[in-house]
């Protein structure tokens, strides 16, 4: 009997050493509350998907577990974390996580600044910070115009009876407004314009399918030769640009492409950091224009209190410059609105390699803690009925009103915040300026539109527009 009891015993401690060693969650040294992982191989992904995206399951998570909470990302454990106060602590930190940004790898490469940390990323981030500054972005306006037309012209040719399918629209503008200014003269050709952009949407496709399904497909497989096919195009293009910027003595301080091409010698670094400054660039504002021009068409009255300002504002001038941009208060906070409302860039994550400490919890080394900005953005303690489009909330006087971080759509931290915020609101400001002044827009019935929350959310189908020229 004595024997039996022996070896009962030392069977359950075996056991349970063994289930402490092998299930992740017990390997948690951490007080932070959580979820468990669902599989030993894949954590939550399972939950993840179940939730539809990232976003929804951190929703989930954090109005479960409060402001700070902890999942399994496959087999690693991230910290995610939902307030002002939990952001500002981590004001400071610059470095990125490798293993949640990894589906994109095929797309941009290691070498690509995204994964750039330490001193590496803060010199390359603060030489490729040059065309943002101010004086640089003033002088695209014109450039923003003439795109913005290129819309305009299209619209003006349509009837009423017509459909105008807003995500494709927006979408050509971003791509060419950002080519044009950010990559040189090549991109005057409207056709290669074009080509770059059916090559990246075919890409970044695929990249978000690897969100929800990390697998790629087999070598053969169609999806997989479509995607590397579209790949090649892209580096090629900007290889042949970077050639005939080389070759004709193009060389600009102030634009993006040759300020990347004099920091490196690199091909795999310059082609990379090309290609995730289009990564950053495109579907962003192309969804952040999509969006706010689908309030606009859904909030009749706020659309006309725009169209009352642009009228003031602009005169008889029609384009809008740097003189007058900041006049546009309400196009701004109509911006502001449509992205704390849309959620465009849902989070954001950073990294230390040493133990830290996170609202009273121990954060150990090397664990992800995301940014959820958008579980921020939404939460109806700092934004009342948070699902509400109300740009009246970022008027001069409640802006004040908001806790530093609340509202952080483009990042916050480590001076890593996005290169391209100024110049997003920018383009979006002449464009919405022009368009508005022009076109009433609204809805074609019986359209339901469901935002898909990616690493950008986007209209689940294409959203149809009615637009009819102002009198
Ligand atoms: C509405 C438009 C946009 C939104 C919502 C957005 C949002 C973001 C967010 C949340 C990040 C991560 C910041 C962080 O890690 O803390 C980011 C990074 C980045 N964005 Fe944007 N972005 C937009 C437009 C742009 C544009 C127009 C460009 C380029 C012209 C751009 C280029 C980039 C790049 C290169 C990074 C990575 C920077 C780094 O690694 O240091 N973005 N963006």
């Amino acid at each position: 009997m004595l024997d039996f009891v022996i070896f009962a015993v030392t069977f359950l401690t075996v056991l349970l050493v063994a289930i402490i060693w092998l299930y992740p969650s017990s390997k948690k040294v951490t007080t932070i509350p959580g979820v468990d992982p669902s599989s030993k191989e894949d954590g939550n992904f399972s939950d993840i998907a179940r939730a539809g995206s990232l976003h929804e399951f951190l929703l989930d998570l954090h109005s479960q577990f409060g402001d700070i909470a902890g999942f399994w990302w496959g087999q690693t454990y991230v910290v995610s974390i939902a307030s002002p106060e939990l952001f500002k602590a981590h004001a400071n930190v610059f470095d990125r996580p490798t293993e949640l940004f990894r589906f994109i790898e095929p797309l941009i490469s290691m070498q690509s600044l995204q994964f750039a940390n330490g001193s590496d990323g803060r010199m390359r981030r603060k030489a490729y910070d040059r065309p943002f500054s101010h004086e640089n972005l003033k002088k695209h306006f014109a450039e923003f115009q003439t795109i913005a037309g290129i819309v305009e012209k299209k619209w003006s040719k349509k009837s009423e009876s017509d459909h105008i399918p807003l995500g494709e629209d927006m979408a050509l503008f971003s791509v060419r407004a950002t080519l044009l200014t950010l990559m040189g003269d090549s991109f005057q050709d409207e056709k290669l314009a074009q080509s770059v952009f059916n090559a990246y949407t075919k890409v970044w496709n695929e990249m978000e399918h690897r969100i929800t399904d990390p697998v790629p497909p087999g070598e053969n497989d169609a999806r997989q030769k479509s995607f590397t096919e579209a790949l090649q195009y892209l580096k090629k293009t900007v290889k042949k640009v970077v050639e005939h910027r080389e070759q004709n003595k193009l060389q600009d301080q102030q634009l993006l492409i040759d300020v990347i091409l004099q920091s490196t010698t690199d091909e795999d670094v310059l082609i990379s950091d090309v290609i995730s400054y289009m990564v950053g660039a495109f579907h962003t504002s192309a969804y952040m224009l999509t969006w706010a021009m689908y309030f606009l068409a859904t909030h009749p009255d706020i659309q006309s209190k725009l169209h009352s300002e642009i009228v003031q504002v602009l005169g008889q001038k029609d384009v809008v410059t740097d003189s007058n941009y900041g006049q546009l208060r309400y196009l701004y906070q109509v911006l502001q609105e449509t992205l704390r409302c849309a959620v465009v860039a849902p989070w954001g994550a950073r990294v230390q390699d040493f133990d830290t400490e996170l609202g009273g919890h121990k954060v150990p080394k090397n664990t992800p803690v995301i940014h959820a900005l958008g579980v921020v953005m939404q939460d109806e303690k700092l934004w009342p009925l948070p699902q509400r489009f109300d740009p009246d909330r970022f008027s001069t006087e409640k802006s004040k009103d908001h806790p530093t971080y609340a509202f952080s759509p483009f990042g916050f931290a480590g001076k890593r915040i996005c290169p391209g915020h100024k110049f997003a609101y920018n383009e979006a400001t002449v464009l919405v300026a022009t368009l508005i002044r022009k076109f009433e827009v609204s809805m074609w019935d019986d359209q339901v539109v469901k935002p898909v929350f990616g690493l950008v959310t986007h209209p689940q189908e294409e959203i149809w527009l009615k637009v009819s020229k102002r009198k």
